[in-house]
């Protein structure tokens, strides 16, 4: 089996989604909950943003949770000093790749190249582990990225990450990145997703399929824009993969994506994968009468796998007699299958006319009609 290294960055790049602020109790809550679901690392902030800011990692420093925490800094002196007064075990440097950015900030690879030889060794004197960052990496010439992945372990790195920041890479053109990057050294490779394809989740997976160590996720891909690569997806879909084992208790998703939803004031909305409302629900008839006879017929996991209660059969336009059956044997009404048709004319127009699946009154109110009519 592969482990592979979870770092959660729900704290930094998810409180970077615009309009999302976490009180510092908010902050220490989730920070707990994501120890207590067994993520390896969490991305705890970003320590120059503000005195509060820090005050906030210094507190989650002093819980001792049973994770790696790592402060967030841009290739300048500062910024690290910043992160050094919080406590952190790690430190993650993020430098500018691409053209683009290199050309908005002024600078071009040779300053990258003096930083990473400034920064990183005099970082490593007050963190037990410094991770630099690749900002723009899938946009960068892979040339240079080439020379960045080499130039940071050559000065000391203990991992370089590969960031998709405007979420641009595939499955394919990660595969072709990440081994380019393994050909030329052998720094641990970590990769961080963007959704704005809506790639963010298959590209992370995929990232740990083509040699990455590591790669990171955030609750319900909260993030910048789109958003990045959902925790609570990537860590169900490394479960099934059966090649794959994390120290995380998928158990506990459920509970915390709803805490992130809260703090956030993100809804998590119906189709969602794995916390959806509707990941679990089943309409059509044909699923429903195969779901009764096998819960993973129309389902690739149980839900309690991943804390949720149970499927839920809905009654609507593409409901089947067996539905039917059911709902009404948990109401203490048997009914023959050829009766179950009868009602299911009824439900078919009733949630036609209503656009929506039927509530148990209306559902009462239809057998109420057919039985006085058939008498
Ligand atoms: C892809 C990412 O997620 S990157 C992380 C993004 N996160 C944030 O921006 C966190 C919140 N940001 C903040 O609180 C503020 O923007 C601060 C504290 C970081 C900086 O504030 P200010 O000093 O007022 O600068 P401002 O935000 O206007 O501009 C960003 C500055 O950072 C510089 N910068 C950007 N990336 C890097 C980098 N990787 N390394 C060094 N400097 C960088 C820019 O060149 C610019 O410098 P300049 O002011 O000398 O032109
Ligand atoms: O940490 C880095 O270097 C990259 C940060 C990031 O969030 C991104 O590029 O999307």
């Amino acid at each position: 089996m592969i482990r592979p290294w979870i770092i959660d960055t729900t704290l930094r790049d998810g409180e970077q989604a615009p309009g999302v602020v976490f009180s510092n109790t908010e902050k220490i809550d989730i920070a707990s909950l994501l120890a207590d679901a067994g993520v390896n690392e969490l991305e705890v902030g970003y320590p120059a943003i503000s005195h509060d800011e820090r005050k906030s990692i210094q507190k989650i420093v002093t819980l001792n949770l049973p994770v790696r925490l790592t402060s967030w800094a841009r290739a300048k002196w500062q910024d690290i000093e910043d992160a050094c007064t919080c406590g952190t075990e790690a430190v993650h440097i993020s430098f500018p790749v691409s053209a683009m950015y290199l050309e908005l900030m002024g600078r071009d690879y040779v300053w990258v190249q003096q930083q990473l030889q400034e920064l990183v060794p005099r970082a490593k004197k007050y963190f037990s582990y410094v991770s630099v960052g690749a900002q723009d990496a899938t946009r960068a010439d892979a040339e240079l990225l080439e020379s960045f992945v080499l130039d940071a372990e050559a000065c000391g790195a203990d991992r370089v990450r590969v960031a998709d920041t405007v979420g641009i890479a595939t499955p394919t053109s990660l595969i072709g990145l990440i081994h380019r990057l393994k050909s030329v050294s052998h720094a641990a490779l970590e990769f961080h997703a963007h959704n704005d394809l809506g790639m963010a989740t298959a590209n992370a997976y995929t990232a740990l399929e083509a040699g990455c160590q590591a790669v990171s996720v955030s609750v319900t891909g909260l993030g910048e824009r789109a958003g990045n690569a959902a925790l609570e997806e990537l860590a169900i879909a490394l479960k099934l993969s059966g090649k794959y084992e994390t120290s995380i208790d998928t158990r506990k998703l459920s509970s915390l994506c709803t805490a992130v939803s809260k703090a956030s004031g993100r809804e998590i909305v119906d189709q969602k994968p794995v916390v959806g409302k509707s990941a679990f629900q089943h309409e059509s008839g044909i699923h429903c009468a195969a779901l009764l006879k096998h819960p993973l017929s129309y389902q690739p996991f149980l839900p309690d796998q991943v804390g949720r209660n149970g499927h839920e059969i809905v009654i609507g336009k593409h409901s089947g007699s067996a539905s039917l059956q059911h709902y009404f044997s948990g109401k203490g009404i048997t009914m023959t299958r050829g009766e179950a048709n009868h009602l299911l004319a009824l439900v078919r127009t009733t949630a036609t006319e209503k656009k929506r699946a039927l509530q148990p009154d209306e559902l009462e109110h239809i057998y109420n009609t057919l039985l006085v009519k058939h008498g």
